[in-house]
C-alpha cells in the first residue's frame, strides 16, 4: 500500500523523528521516499539527513507538492500559519494525517479547504524503538483505504487502534503524554538509586529491566493491575513498606489527577485553536 508513495513531514522535531526512525528502521519505505521539512532549524534536516538516509529540505511547498502523505507534526500553536503557508502547494488527492494534540480534524480540514483527507492520529514517542500506542480516527472525507493505509503505517512503529474522534483527547493524555509519566518516576527512582550507592549504569540497567518486565507481565497476565501488586508484597516486607509511603503521598490519587488534567489540556487546545481561526 505505501510502496511508491512519498511520505512528507512538515514539522521535523520530536515526534517526526520518531516516526521517521520506527518507519526507516522497520523498512516500511524507503528511506529515500521521506522528506522532512521544518521552519528554521536547518541543523535538524541536516541531521535526520545524515541518521535516517531520508530527503530533507527547506522549500516546504516544494516538499508538499512531492507528497503523497504529508504528515503534520507541528506544534497545536503552529498549525494554522503552518498549513496556510503550504496551502497552495497541496491538493485533494493527498492524505493529511495530523499528530497534533488536541485540533480537531474539521479545523485542518477547513484550513486546507479542499475535500483531501484527514486523519487524526496520536502516537506516542516509543514509535522510535517500534513500540508507540497510537490512536487514529479519519475526518469527514478520508476513506477507509486511507484509514488503512494509515494504519499500516503506524502499525510499523508499534499498536495502532482506530477509535471515534470523540477518543482522542483521552487517549492523548494517557498513552500521547503516557512515557513522560514513567520517565519522570524513574528519574526519582535513579535519585534513590544513586542516594543507596548503586552507579548510574547499575541503576539504569535494573530499572529499564523492571519496567520491561511490568510490560510484558501487564501483557501476559489477565489479573488485575492490584493483584499484580499485591503479588509483590509480603507482610511487613519491603514493598509493603514502599507502598505505604506511596498512599501516605496519595500517589495515586495524583497520577489520577495528572492523567485528567492532561485529558482536558487536549480538550482545551483544540478549543482554544479552533476558536481563534
Ligand atoms: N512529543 C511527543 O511526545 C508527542 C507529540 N505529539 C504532537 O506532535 C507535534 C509535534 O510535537 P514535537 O515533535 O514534540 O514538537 P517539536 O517542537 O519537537 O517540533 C515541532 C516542529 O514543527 C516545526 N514547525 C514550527 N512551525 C512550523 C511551520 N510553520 N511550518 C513547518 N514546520 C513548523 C518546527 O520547526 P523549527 O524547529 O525549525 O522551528 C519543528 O520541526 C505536536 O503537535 C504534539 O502535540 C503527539 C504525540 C506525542
Ligand atoms: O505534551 C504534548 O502536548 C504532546 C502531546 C502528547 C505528548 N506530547
Amino acid at each position: 500500500m505505501l510502496q511508491n508513495k512519498t511520505i512528507t513531514f512538515l514539522g521535523a522535531g520530536s515526534m517526526a523523528e520518531s516516526i521517521i526512525g520506527g518507519l526507516v528502521r522497520h523498512n516500511v519505505v524507503e528511506s529515500q521516499q521521506i522528506i522532512a521539512t521544518n521552519l528554521s532549524d536547518q541543523g535538524k534536516l541536516n541531521y535526520l539527513e545524515h541518521t535516517y538516509g531520508i530527503q530533507t529540505t527547506s522549500d516546504r511547498s516544494e516538499a508538499i507538492r512531492q507528497g503523497d502523505i504529508v504528515i503534520l507534526a507541528m506544534k497545536p500553536k503552529h498549525v494554522k500559519e503552518a498549513i496556510e503557508d503550504i496551502q497552495q502547494a497541496t491538493n485533494s488527492h493527498q492524505l493529511f494525517v495530523s499528530v497534533l494534540a488536541g485540533i480537531p480534524t474539521f479545523y485542518i480540514e477547513d484550513l486546507l479547504g479542499s475535500k483531501a483527507g484527514v486523519i487524526r492520529t496520536m502516537p506516542n514517542t516509543s514509535a522510535k524503538v517500534g513500540a508507540s500506542a497510537t490512536a487514529i480516527t479519519k475526518g469527514r472525507h478520508a476513506t477507509d483505504i486511507q484509514l488503512h493505509e494509515v494504519e499500516q503505517l503506524f502499525s510499523s512503529v508499534g499498536t495502532v487502534t482506530i477509535v471515534k474522534e470523540d477518543k482522542l483527547d483521552a487517549v492523548t493524555g494517557l498513552a500521547g503524554s503516557g512515557p513522560a509519566y514513567f520517565y519522570y518516576l524513574v528519574e526519582a527512582m535513579e535519585q534513590a538509586a544513586k542516594e543507596a550507592g548503586l552507579t548510574a549504569d547499575e541503576a539504569s540497567a535494573f530499572i529499564t529491566q523492571t519496567i520491561i518486565g511490568v510490560g510484558k507481565r501487564l501483557q501476559s497476565t489477565s489479573k488485575s493491575s492490584k493483584e499484580l501488586y499485591e503479588e509483590v508484597m509480603s507482610p511487613n516486607g519491603t514493598t509493603e513498606a514502599g507502598i505505604n509511603v506511596l498512599k501516605a503521598q496519595k500517589t495515586q490519587e495524583a497520577m489520577c489527577k495528572a492523567v485528567t488534567r492532561a485529558i482536558s489540556r487536549s480538550k482545551e487546545l483544540g478549543e482554544v485553536f479552533t476558536k481563534t481561526k
